[in-house]
């Protein structure tokens, strides 16, 4: 299929009609013209009917109505001005590595931070000021070069500064938020703000910016700089091959879909334990690997993910009255069957 543009010049202050939307793409229906809209005063391009399935790990979801991926903050506020001027929702996106996106895609404007990036070591301080888009595997190693400590642990998970800090992700028993200094966010009426991890309400794998409507552009981390980088990369290279050897790192998934359950065993033994490693739904499976992880086998549709992710929490709840609840984010509408 290919797909024509229509490229127009729009300014947020002007436009007060929204734009021809596409609304939802249906799933087996006739794709809508793409357009691309520049807005005013920058070079950022407004893109229409753009399939998110290329930037999400699960290699699955539909249209967002409109998306774009500013690079520099001026441009994030003249999209969420020229989103609220159309009365359009926002959805922000990382790397889309614990993002579930429905068939049918989503409505409003997805605002990408990928080309957000800029990494800044003070070796005085020992700090690291990265911006949201930057990739965490990228630092972590950038990190392990220079001999600074504090961020082995992040080698193996493929998303952004930003998803880490609104996910909390961790892994081997450290986490972003016991190395967040502070976070400079937007809110959806363009304001900036820092916040300190107090203010985001930290727990495992949870914060306050999760389904919120204030989008990270900015992190600084505290590290440790001093090292031997020869011994600082050999430890980052170490929890790598340990996650390759345990996890179905080559497959598309998004990690984890259950967060580890409190006071009894972990989301990947409780499914293991209830027969469920290599049920399929549609080309959606339990890992062979490792029974929390959901792995995308070639075609899986978001439905299959999704139901799925249904089927083995209504199993493990009736094998051990235990209610496993989903890390990964959801967007979009789906239907339970
Ligand atoms: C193979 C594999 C291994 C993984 N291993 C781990 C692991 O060990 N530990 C772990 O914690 N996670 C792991 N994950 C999950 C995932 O990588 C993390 O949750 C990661 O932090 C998500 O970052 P992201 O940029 O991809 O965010 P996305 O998936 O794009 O988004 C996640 C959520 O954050 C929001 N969001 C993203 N960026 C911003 C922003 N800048 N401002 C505001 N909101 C934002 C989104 O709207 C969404 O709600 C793994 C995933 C995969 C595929
Ligand atoms: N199962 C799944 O669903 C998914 C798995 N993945 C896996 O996650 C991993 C990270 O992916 P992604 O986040 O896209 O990674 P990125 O490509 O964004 O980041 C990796 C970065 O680390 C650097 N790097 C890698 N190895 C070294 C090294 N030995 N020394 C110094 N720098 C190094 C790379 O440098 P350079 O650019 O110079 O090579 C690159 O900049 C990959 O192994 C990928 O296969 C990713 C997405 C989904
Ligand atoms: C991948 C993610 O994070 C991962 C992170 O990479 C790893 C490494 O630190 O530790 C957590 O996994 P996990 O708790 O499953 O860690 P593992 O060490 O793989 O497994 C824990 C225990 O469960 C058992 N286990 C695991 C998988 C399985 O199919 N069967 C099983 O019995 C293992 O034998 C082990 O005794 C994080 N998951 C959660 C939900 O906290 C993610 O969040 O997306």
């Amino acid at each position: 299929m290919t797909l024509s543009s229509d490229i127009r010049i729009l300014s947020p202050s002007v436009v007060k009609q929204p734009a021809k939307n596409p609304h939802l793409t249906p799933v087996n229906g006739d794709r809508e013209r793409s357009h691309s809209i520049y807005l005013a005063g920058t070079a950022c391009q407004i893109k229409s009917n753009v399939s998110l399935s290329t930037f999400t790990s699960f290699r699955v979801g539909g249209p967002a109505e409109w998306y774009v991926a500013p690079k520099q903050i001026e441009e994030v506020q003249a999209c969420l001005e020229w989103a609220r001027a159309e009365g359009l929702p926002v959805t922000f996106l990382g790397a889309g590595s614990n993002l579930l996106v429905s068939d049918r895609g989503i409505p409003g404007l997805a605002i990408s931070t990928r080309h957000l990036r800029y990494s800044r070591f003070n070796p005085e301080t020992g700090q690291v000021t990265v911006a949201a888009g930057q990739s965490l595997p990228r630092l972590a190693w950038q990190a392990a070069q220079l001999g600074w400590e504090g961020l082995e642990w992040a080698v193996g998970i493929p998303g952004t500064v930003g998803g880490a800090v609104v996910m909390n992700a961790g892994a081997h028993g450290s986490c972003a938020s016991e190395i967040l200094v502070n976070t400079q966010v937007v809110s959806r009426q363009g304001s900036i703000s820092t916040l300190t991890p107090e203010e985001l309400g930290y727990s495992y794998r949870t914060s306050v910016l999760q389904g919120g409507d204030r989008l990270v552009t900015e992190a600084t981390f505290q590290l440790k700089p001093g090292a031997d980088p020869a011994r600082v990369q050999a430890t980052t290279s170490e929890q790598l091959e340990h996650r390759k050897s345990t996890q179905p790192y080559h497959l598309p998934s998004c990690g984890s879909v259950f967060r580890n359950p409190d006071g009894s065993p972990g989301a990947g033994w409780l499914i293991e334990q209830t027969g469920l490693k290599g049920y399929q739904i549609g080309s959606a499976q339990v890992a062979e690997r490792h029974a929390n992880f959901i792995v995308n086998c070639g075609g899986a549709k978001a439905s299959d993910i999704f139901q799925l992710i249904r089927y083995v929490q209504a199993q493990v709840e009736q094998h051990w009255a235990v209610l496993l609840e989903p890390e990964v984010r959801t967007i979009g509408e789906f239907q339970a069957l």
